[in-house]
């Protein structure tokens, strides 16, 4: 099982920072715009039957190929030919078969007894670059093409040459604040066309990391192992275990520091004139420390201890914050001595306190005689899960608090593939909804069929709700044509709150069913002035004719309901 602590926590949608303003669509690269233009099909309710992931491919060995001089260099729009020839990275009679044959026939990878199904699409930067070459304008278009296209996937992998991987990695983790989908990078140090390759293994992993599971944030993916993209640095250029994250479970061993040969002198007239320091460590384990008398003069100089940040963090990280205008000094340093994404490990204040067994957990363990801690531990496992959501469904925000810290998992999923917030936004109770995303919970999760957590608000009218997810970035996943069929029948059937509930969901309420008919038509059929106030003043188009080309003004005359014809003739006026 795949854990992740999930380090989106605000209420706010995903943006990019950096000093990036907001994603103009006409930016938006031309293969993304295409991807964007056919956004119907990649909607329709059918495609809950596979996870989509768009692939950044902007180089790196990987794609490489050797030339006559052995040399290694990227080939353009060689890389996706050649994935479409291998059987393991392509199941070309599934995707001709559900998709047909032509120009955006996706590649699909092979069932690999996940949940879904993985469909993806290559998206191939120009030029294709030695990572080495890359700049910070590099990560910056990273962001914004993943922000451009975000509602449109599941997940995205960014293939990458290793280089500077963990730079983009760092980079990435900051700029793509409130990010709910995984971004997974890699890379390989051998081409994924030769013989032997760690590249179609990191390939293949990473598809499968950004389709099927619930992780995220930046993160790398790299033989065989995944790592918080903001702990992981380069740690050989020859062997194929080229990352390390040498700080962060299962791999933190403790070991001994550094000592860094410092003039505090010259470090003091620095931080006096705002120049914000941050000390951190080369090593590959362990962290900086004030044990040491130079350790402790820097603290003293106004020097931020870096912890065990990589340096690879600690720079973007750095980046990130001086770039942030509307933050003072003191904020600045505040926020760099504080662990943003999960890139360092901060031991103290936060964690005192926490981590009180859980009342029923000792209770059991007494009651069964349990003398060793791995019984408790075991115990614990068991329990949590159930309490965890016997609270949320009880409303009970002290016990989530509670059961939080003993180590809940707030993503985790019951049999039919609910999660907490799932039941929450079923309920609708704004408070533990907003807990829940505070804490952590994915907005993107679906259930067994296919349904997010807004779905179930929406199919609910709980209006709160559905307002405090798509603050978190929830979108819908209908294709406008469904979406015209359930506007159609909510109109139909008198139910305003219902078009109440998908209006603040976002949805565009002038989508026409197959027969051309919208809701006002459907409201104007039966009668409902409510339903008809509401569509008129949300602006919906009066004038659509359907499939028999009557208007909505002629079905309310067809269906004696004049009074209904004449207020649309007054919005039209
Ligand atoms: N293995 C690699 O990808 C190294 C290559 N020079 C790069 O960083 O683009």
């Amino acid at each position: 099982m795949i854990r992740t602590l999930s380090s989106a926590s605000s209420l706010d949608e995903i943006s990019v920072s950096y000093d990036v303003p907001v994603v103009d669509p006409t930016s938006v690269p031309k293969v993304l715009y295409g991807h964007r233009t056919s956004l119907d099909s990649l909607c329709d309710p059918e495609w809950s039957q596979e996870s989509r992931v768009l692939v950044l491919y902007t180089g790196g060995t990987i794609g490489m190929v050797r030339n006559d001089r052995g040399k290694l260099a990227p080939i353009p729009r060689e890389l996706e030919t050649n994935i479409r020839r291998y059987p393991h990275m392509h199941d070309d009679s599934y995707a001709t078969k559900r998709f047909g044959c032509n120009g955006n026939t996706p590649l699909v990878l092979p069932d690999c007894k996940e949940k879904r199904r993985v469909a993806y699409w290559v998206y191939e930067y120009e030029p294709l670059l030695d990572s080495s070459n890359m700049t910070m304008d590099d990560w910056i278009r990273i962001a914004k093409d993943i922000r451009g296209v975000y509602e449109m996937f599941d997940g995205f992998v960014v293939l990458h040459g290793t280089d500077t991987l963990a730079y983009t990695a760092s980079a990435l983790s900051f700029m793509l604040e409130n990010l709910g989908k995984p971004v997974v990078i890699t890379g390989s140090q051998i081409p994924i066309f030769e013989t032997r390759s760690d590249g179609r293994d990191n390939f293949i992993g990473s598809v499968i990391m950004a389709g099927s599971y619930n992780i995220p944030e930046v993160t790398v993916f790299f033989n065989n192992k995944l790592y918080r993209g903001n702990r992981t640095t380069k740690v050989s250029t020859g062997r194929l275990q080229a990352f390390d994250s040498p700080n962060m479970p299962p791999l933190a061993i403790a070991g001994i520091s550094i000592q860094g040969e410092v003039v505090v002198l010259v470090l003091r007239d620095a931080t006096k004139r705002g120049v914000i320091l941050v000390n951190t460590t080369q090593c590959m384990h362990g962290a900086v420390d004030t044990i040491y008398e130079t350790g402790e003069a820097l603290v003293s100089a106004g020097v931020i201890a870096g912890l065990d940040m990589t340096p690879e963090a600690a720079l973007t990280k750095l980046s990130y914050v001086l770039a942030k205008s509307d933050w003072d000094y003191d904020t600045k340093k505040r926020m760099m001595m504080r662990n943003l994404r999960g890139e360092m490990t901060v031991v103290g204040q936060e964690d005192e306190g926490e981590n009180q067994e859980l009342d029923v957990v000792s209770a059991i363990s007494r009651a069964l005689q349990l003398s060793s801690s791995d019984d408790v531990e075991r115990i614990r496992d068991l329990l949590v899960p159930t309490l965890f959501f016997t609270a949320v469904s009880n409303c009970d925000i002290k016990r989530l608090e509670e059961i939080f810290s003993n180590g809940a998992e707030v993503n985790l999923l019951d049999v039919s593939g609910w999660s907490a917030l799932h039941m929450a936004a079923c309920d609708g109770i704004a408070e533990v909804v907003t807990w829940l995303l505070q804490h952590g919970a994915s907005v993107h999760v679906r259930d067994k069929q296919g349904q997010t957590p807004l779905k179930i608000a929406v199919e609910n009218d709980h209006h709160k709700v559905v307002e405090l997810l798509v603050q978190t970035g929830a979108h819908l996943t209908e294709s406008p044509l469904r979406l015209g069929e359930v506007l159609v029948s909510a109109a139909a059937a008198d139910n305003v709150e219902r078009l109440k509930s998908y209006h603040i969901a976002g949805a565009d309420l002038s989508c026409a069913d197959p027969c051309g008919r919208t809701a006002l038509h459907a409201a104007c059929t039966v009668g409902s002035e409510e339903c008809v106030r509401f569509l008129l003043e949300a602006g919906v188009p009066t004038t659509t004719r359907d499939r028999t080309d009557l208007t909505p003004a002629m079905c309310a005359q067809v269906n004696n309901h004049d009074h209904l014809a004449r207020l649309i003739d007054e919005q039209e006026e």
